[in-house]
């Protein structure tokens, strides 16, 4: 199968070229290159709308080894832009298997490139950081000299609004599995299915509302609480949704916010975010919870972080609040909570789609929040 596969080449804004062989979609993907070092889950991360606009390196030498399946997508289509890997699967063998993970690709036209060394990408990466990259295979690989004039023209990641071209059109709810405790707005901002899943099963009807919705359209669905979903770009491009969690804060309505959910809720509370050299993802990033000091090993997938410190106490215009949870290998923020209103964040991700579920808790916390606003309320 190597023998018939045509050239391809991956280049990146600063002109460094790394070789391979076409795989998936032929043509040209333009996204900022990033690397994810998940053993597993490939088909979860291709489907995460957060990954918009990306094109994914995967450390994992072996792609594809499972195939694809009919149960596992979190959204209804492939977002990465382009796909990087090392040694995709020749015969894929899982009982779950409908279909072949480069079938998916070429159906959906993403572009990708294999026999890539990934290692030496992705070592390259992490010091130079993630940056414009483009892959380059079929017709449009003939006018090699103009590739990197074509990715350094390509949109930069930093002031990319990306949430408005990724949610939902309109709202939809997600029903309670049993009796129905709570009904919770949820922000859609790029929200990963696992998520309105993970509430559902703990009684919560999930009203998933399109990223422009405004504080109407919140408390039109009459919500004990509201969530923030992950989701791609620049978290200071989404004043709406900034000022949507203000107004919720200042109604104390219940809030908890996942990834750029922690972001934007940050920066409700006056926190700066910024772009990281690389980011982090992953399924094995280590998180200290600053109360017990005990570490979560949690799946992550993020560019951009909040300025702060381990442990820091900080006034908001909601009162205290502070970084609850930091990351053991840069001590980055990865989770805040308010201390006079009902309100808190990771920046990791709890749904554990795919990953480990050390911290499946944080949505009994949010339900734990909703109990006690429901009982005062009464
Ligand atoms: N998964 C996410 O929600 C990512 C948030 C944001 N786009 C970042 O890269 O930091």
């Amino acid at each position: 199968m190597t023998g018939m596969r045509t050239a391809a080449v991956l280049v990146l804004e600063d002109g460094r070229i790394f070789r391979g062989t076409a795989y998936g979609a032929r043509g040209r993907a333009l996204g900022e290159a990033v690397f994810s070092t998940g053993m597993t889950g490939y088909q979860e991360t291709l489907t995460d709308p957060s990954y918009h606009r990306q094109i994914v390196v995967q450390t994992a030498p072996h792609i594809g080894n499972t195939g694809w399946n009919s149960e596992d997508d979190e959204s209804g289509r492939v977002w990465a832009a382009g796909y990087v890997v090392r040694d995709p699967a020749r015969t894929p063998s899982h009982w779950r298997s409908t279909r072949t993970l480069e079938d998916v690709l070429v159906e959906q036209g993403v572009v990708g490139i294999a026999e890539v060394d990934t290692r030496a990408l992705t070592r390259y990466l992490r010091e130079h950081g993630a940056m414009r990259a483009g892959i380059f295979s079929g017709d449009a690989l003939s006018a090699e000299d103009d590739l990197v004039a074509q990715v350094q023209a390509s949109p930069r990641m930093q002031g990319a609004d990306l949430a408005k071209e990724v949610t939902t059109a309109t709202p939809y709810v997600v029903p309670a599995e049993g009796r129905t405790r709570f009904r919770v707005a949820a922000l859609d901002l790029g929200i990963k299915a696992n998520t309105p899943c993970r509430m559902a099963a703990r009684g919560i009807e999930v009203h998933v509302l399109p990223a422009s919705s405004g504080l109407d359209d919140v408390l039109a669905v009459e919500p004990h609480g509201v969530f923030l979903s992950n989701g791609p770009g620049d978290p200071e491009t989404q004043r709406g949704a900034i000022e949507l969690t203000r107004r919720v804060l200042e109604r104390e309505l219940p809030l908890f916010g996942i990834c750029f959910g922690n972001q934007i809720l940050g920066r409700a509370l006056g926190l700066n975010t910024y772009k990281m050299r690389f980011g982090h993802r992953g399924l094995n990033v280590p998180v200290i919870d600053v109360a017990t000091g005990k570490v979560a090993i949690t799946a992550q997938n993020h560019g951009f972080a909040l300025e702060g410190e381990p442990g820091q106490r900080f006034d908001s215009p909601f009162g205290k609040a502070r970084v609850s949870h930091y990351c053991a290998n840069d001590g980055t923020v990865e989770g805040l909570r308010c201390e006079e209103v009902p309100a808190f964040s990771v920046q990791y991700h709890p749904e554990a789609a795919a990953g480990p579920h050390d911290a499946g808790s944080l949505f009994d916390e949010f339900v734990t929040l909703m109990e006690a606003r429901h009982a005062q309320t009464q």
